[in-house]
């Protein structure tokens, strides 16, 4: 851990200014090869770069210099803000990879260092990740509580709770000739069942983190030429998926992330559904309505598109698939000249539909209410995302119901006879909630929370 390493920390590539990372005990020392000074600390200062090597000059550059432990990273760190051009940039690595005691950043090594120093523990390190991630104003939100240490001091301020039952339990465990007086002993009951309780409601949130984090997940459906890949291009507004005249044309999933009004949703656009009974040719295609009929079944919502030239008639693949969580659009409204109306088709087949929408993917007409339809939806499935300190992981999840189990499990023993066995529960559940910080377990952990990183992070 004592190499100093470095890497450009912004996006690769032409722009006004570049940033470079150097951290570690050679920082100091490098600036001063660079630079010919050590400016002081956390301001910025102007200085010309020159490569060591040859002395010739490489920038001027902003240059700061944070000694440790007040850092990103809790070692000495030097940023250097350059100018954004190629020549620049190599001109920078060439000289820094020059000279003894350097190396190049591995990914997430920055904030591994400052997760090893303290300065971020795990979940804000997530959290952090989440920020960087985040295309949403909802997620942004989400994402920094979780780097500002909300979900941590949830899991901490719930781990206290248990240590002071505990402690109540290890003096009876130490002084086991002493009544422990009933009225201690129900309390002690009582405090358990009611976190259980509160862990419970806590859990049961349909994974408004989770999908806050991730998107939702929307799938079209419907039968060929239906207009489905159509639909997909107006919300997008561009065009992503192919459209032709040809049934059968979407073979594969084609994704596209759409920003809700701040909610972030992963529309997918499928292969019609269809019979393929019999066609030795289609393998392909009926890969592709495998692919389409597992889309829908995880999907968080779905859009059935039916195309109104074959009304009455509804392709019954596709309404076989409409449930409480679709929203049924009869598309190409521009091709004919009496809608059907739409409450009694609300009151017939599909009335298990969430909403029913005459559109045209065409002339765009009905597309507002399909949007507002869109929003309120996600409006409800993110309730209370980005608010409270929310589970944005599957990590979380398993920790705090692995605490709740614990919990469960110590709720079955009673105080005066099992004392032993209540405080190792107890202590188990206290070991699920300290994974959440990454306090305990930590290197099964650490893997996979710093798989999303990339270098310069
Ligand atoms: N007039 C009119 N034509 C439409 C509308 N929506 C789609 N179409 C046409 O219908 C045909 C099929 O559209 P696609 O968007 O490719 O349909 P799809 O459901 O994705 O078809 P597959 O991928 O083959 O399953 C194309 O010729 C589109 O131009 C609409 O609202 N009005
Ligand atoms: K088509
Ligand atoms: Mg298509």
């Amino acid at each position: 851990m004592n190499d100093t390493i470095f890497a450009l920390s912004t996006a690769a590539g032409v722009a006004g200014v570049a940033v470079f990372r150097i951290s570690g005990p050679q920082a100091g020392n490098t600036i001063e090869a660079l630079a010919g000074v050590r400016p002081v600390p956390r301001m910025a200062r102007l200085l010309s770069l020159r490569d060591p090597v040859d002395s010739a000059e490489i920038d001027r550059a902003l240059v700061l210099w944070f000694p440790a432990p007040q850092s990103f990273t809790g070692e000495d760190v030097v940023e250097l803000h350059v100018h954004g051009g190629r020549s620049v940039v190599a001109g920078v690595v060439k000289a820094l990879s020059a000279m003894s005691g350097l190396r190049a950043a591995e990914a997430g090594e920055f904030t591994r260092r400052a997760f090893d120093n303290g300065k971020l523990d795990l979940s804000e390190v997530e959290g952090l990740a989440d920020l960087i991630s985040a295309e949403t104003e909802a997620q942004r939100r989400q994402a920094l509580r979780q780097m500002d240490g909300a979900l941590s001091n949830l899991s901490e301020s719930w781990k206290q709770r248990l240590l002071r039952i505990l402690a109540h339990i290890e003096a009876v465990i130490d002084f086991p000739d002493e009544d422990l007086p009933e009225s201690v002993a129900v309390r002690l009951q009582q405090d358990v069942s009611k976190m259980i309780a509160e862990l419970a409601r806590y859990l049961d949130d349909e994974g408004v983190g989770e999908r806050l984090r991730d998107g939702l997940a929307l799938a079209i459906v419907g039968a060929p030429n239906a207009g489905k890949s159509s639909l997909l291009n107006v919300l997008a507004k561009r065009d992503a998926a192919i459209v032709s005249e040809m049934a059968g044309t979407t073979r594969d999933v084609v994704e596209v992330h759409l920003d809700l009004d701040g909610y972030p949703m992963t529309l997918a656009d499928t292969a019609g559904l269809r019979d393929l009974r019999g066609d030795g040719q289609a393998a392909i295609e009926a890969e592709g309505i495998r692919r389409a009929r597992a889309r829908a079944a995880a999907a968080d919502m779905k859009i059935a598109v039916f195309d109104l030239n074959d009304w009455p008639r509804l392709d019954p693949a596709t309404l076989d698939l409409v449930d409480a969580s679709t929203i049924v659009v009869l598309n190409k409204r521009d091709m004919i000249d009496l809608l059907p109306d739409l409450a009694q088709v609300r009151a017939g087949p599909l009335r298990a539909a969430r909403e029913v929408l005459a559109i045209s993917a065409r002339d765009a007409s009905g597309m507002t209410d399909l949007i507002s339809v869109l929003r309120s939806r996600a409006q409800e499935l993110l309730t209370g995302a980005g608010e409270a300190p929310v589970i944005t992981r599957s990590r979380h999840r398993t920790a705090f119901e692995d605490c709740l189990a614990s919990l469960r499990r110590a709720q079955m023993a009673n105080v005066a006879d099992d004392p032993e066995l209540l405080a190792e529960d107890l202590r188990l559940a206290m070991r699920a909630l300290g994974r959440i910080a990454g306090r305990v377990d930590v290197e099964d952990l650490l893997d996979v929370v710093f798989r999303d990183f990339c270098i310069g992070k």
